[in-house]
C-alpha cells in the first residue's frame, strides 16, 4: 500500500524519497506517482488511511478523521442546483465526521506525521494561522511526535487539543506578525539540526491527504464531479483537487474529464484571485495593497498566506489552467449569510469562515448562472463543528512556549 515513486515535474526525474520535500536540481513541485493506477477504498482502515493506495505512508495511525461526503435536499433546493455534494471535514456526528480539531488540515497532519515517522523520525515545525497547528497539535498530542508551533500572536487561542491534556510533546511559538512572518520564523527553526519543516504544499503528504476529499467524493458520487469549490489561501487544496483527479482519471472508472476548480478568497485580501484575473503566471505587489491592513480586514484568517505555491510548476496556476475554472472574490458579510444558511440546513453546525467562503462563491454561481445546472458539484467544506466538539469533548488550550518578535529566532 502506498508503494511510489517520487517524480520532480520540473526535470522529470525521479528523486530517492527521504521526505524529500523538494528536487535538488530544480525548483517546482515533486509528486507522488502511485504503483497502484486503480484506487481500492480500505474500508478496514482507519479514518482518512482508507486511502492509503494513493496516500505516501505504507503504515497508519488510529484515527476517526475522514472527509465525508453527503447531500442536503434543502441546500439543493435553495441553490436550484439537484446535484449538489457537501465533502465535510469537522465535528459533526450526525454526518459520521469525528474530525477532532475540526478541519481538513487533519487529512494533512495524519499521513505526514506517518510519513516523517516512517522517514526516520524528528522534530516536525509547522507555521500556521490556527487550523493547521491545531491538527498538528492533535496528532502530536495523541500520537507523541515532537512539534514546534509558530503561529502569529493573534491565532493562540485557537491552539488547543480536544480530550488530551498532556502537551509536553508540543512547543507553541506566537510570532509579532501575520501568518507569512511566522513562516519565515519556522523556516528559521529548520536551519537547526533534528527539526523538519511540515513542507506545506511542497509535501506530498499533505498534498495527497487534502486530495483525500476529491477521492471521497468522486466514490460517494459514483464519478468526477464537474466543478470543485474551495476557499484558498495557500491553495494547497486545490493543486490536491487536480492531482487527485488526474489520478481518478487514471483509474478509468470515473470520467475522463477534469473537475473545473472555483476557488475563492476573502475580500480585501484576494491576490491568487487578482493574479489570475489579470491572466498572470505570478504574484505581484499591487496584487496585495496594504497588505497588513487587508489581512486584519477578512473574516478568514486562515486564506491570507502572501507567499502561496501559486506559480511555481505545479501550482495553483497550473492547476487552474489544467482544469479550467474560475477564482472568486467573496466579502465578509456575504460569506457570514452563507454560513447561517448552512447551519439552517445543517443541525446547527458552525462552519469554519474559510468554508463560508467557498459556500458564497457557490451561491453567487449559482445566482449568476456561471454553473449548469444539473451538473455535479463538490463543495469542499474545510472546516467546521467547532462549537459541537467543545459540547462534546473536553479541549484543552496549549500554553504558550515563546513569543518572538519577525525575524527573531526562539531558542528551543
Ligand atoms: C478551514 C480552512 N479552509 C481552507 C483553507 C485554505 O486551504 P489551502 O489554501 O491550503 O488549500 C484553510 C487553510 O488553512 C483552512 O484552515
Amino acid at each position: 500500500m502506498g508503494d511510489y515513486v517520487l517524480r520532480c515535474l520540473t526535470g522529470g526525474e525521479v528523486l530517492e524519497d527521504h521526505y524529500t520535500l523538494a528536487c535538488p536540481h530544480h525548483p517546482g513541485f515533486v509528486r507522488a506517482e502511485y504503483t497502484a493506477k486503480q484506487l481500492t477504498v480500505r474500508e478496514n482502515l482507519p479514518g482518512v488511511f482508507r486511502f492509503s493506495d494513493w496516500l505516501p505512508v505504507r503504515g497508519s495511525v488510529p484515527t476517526r478523521s475522514r472527509p465525508v461526503t453527503f447531500q442536503n435536499r434543502e441546500l439543493c433546493r435553495e441553490l436550484g442546483q439537484p446535484n449538489l455534494w457537501i465533502t465535510f471535514t469537522g465535528y459533526y456526528p450526525e454526518r459520521g465526521c469525528y474530525v477532532p480539531t475540526g478541519s481538513f488540515k487533519e487529512l494533512e497532519a495524519l499521513p505526514t506525521i506517518v510519513r516523517l515517522n516512517e522517514a526516520g523520525g524528528g522534530t516536525l515545525v509547522v507555521a500556521s494561522a490556527g487550523n493547521t497547528g491545531r491538527a498538528f497539535a492533535q496528532m502530536s498530542a495523541e500520537f507523541g511526535t515532537p512539534v514546534v508551533l509558530v503561529v502569529p500572536e493573534s491565532s493562540a487561542d485557537k491552539l488547543w487539543t480536544a480530550g488530551y491534556f498532556d502537551h509536553s510533546s508540543i512547543r507553541l511559538v506566537t510570532v509579532r506578525g501575520d501568518y507569512t512572518d511566522a513562516i519565515k520564523t519556522a523556516d528559521k527553526i529548520c536551519e537547526a539540526p533534528g527539526f523538519f519543516p511540515e513542507g506545506g504544499g511542497k509535501n506530498i503528504a499533505r498534498r495527497d491527504g487534502m486530495g483525500c476529499v476529491m477521492l471521497d467524493g468522486a466514490v460517494t458520487i459514483g464519478k468526477l464531479p464537474e466543478y470543485y469549490f474551495q476557499a484558498v489561501g495557500s491553495g494547497t487544496g486545490g493543486i490536491a483537487a487536480w492531482e487527485a483527479a488526474i489520478r481518478l482519471i487514471g483509474d478509468g472508472r470515473f470520467g475522463s474529464k477534469f473537475p473545473e476548480l472555483h476557488l475563492s478568497q476573502n475580500l480585501p485580501f484576494v491576490p491568487m484571485v487578482r493574479a489570475w484575473n489579470a491572466g498572470r503566471d505570478h504574484i505581484i505587489d499591487e496584487d496585495m495593497p496594504d497588505a497588513q491592513a487587508s489581512i486584519s480586514a477578512v473574516s478568514a484568517h486562515v486564506l491570507t498566506n502572501r507567499t502561496p505555491p501559486y506559480g511555481i510548476c505545479g501550482g495553483v496556476y497550473d492547476a487552474m489552467k489544467s482544469c479550467g475554472g474560475q477564482m472568486y472574490t467573496v466579502e465578509n458579510k456575504d460569506a457570514a449569510s452563507a454560513a447561517s444558511l448552512f447551519a439552517e440546513a445543517e443541525n446547527g453546525i458552525d462552519i469554519d469562515p474559510a468554508a463560508a467562503v467557498a459556500f458564497a462563491s457557490l451561491i453567487s454561481a449559482a445566482e449568476e448562472g456561471s454553473i449548469r445546472t444539473n451538473a455535479d458539484i463538490l463543495l469542499n467544506i474545510t472546516g467546521g463543528g467547532y462549537q459541537r466538539v467543545k459540547k462534546d469533548c473536553e479541549t484543552a488550550k496549549i500554553g504558550v512556549y515563546e513569543t518572538v518578535d519577525t525575524g527573531e529566532v526562539p531558542v528551543l
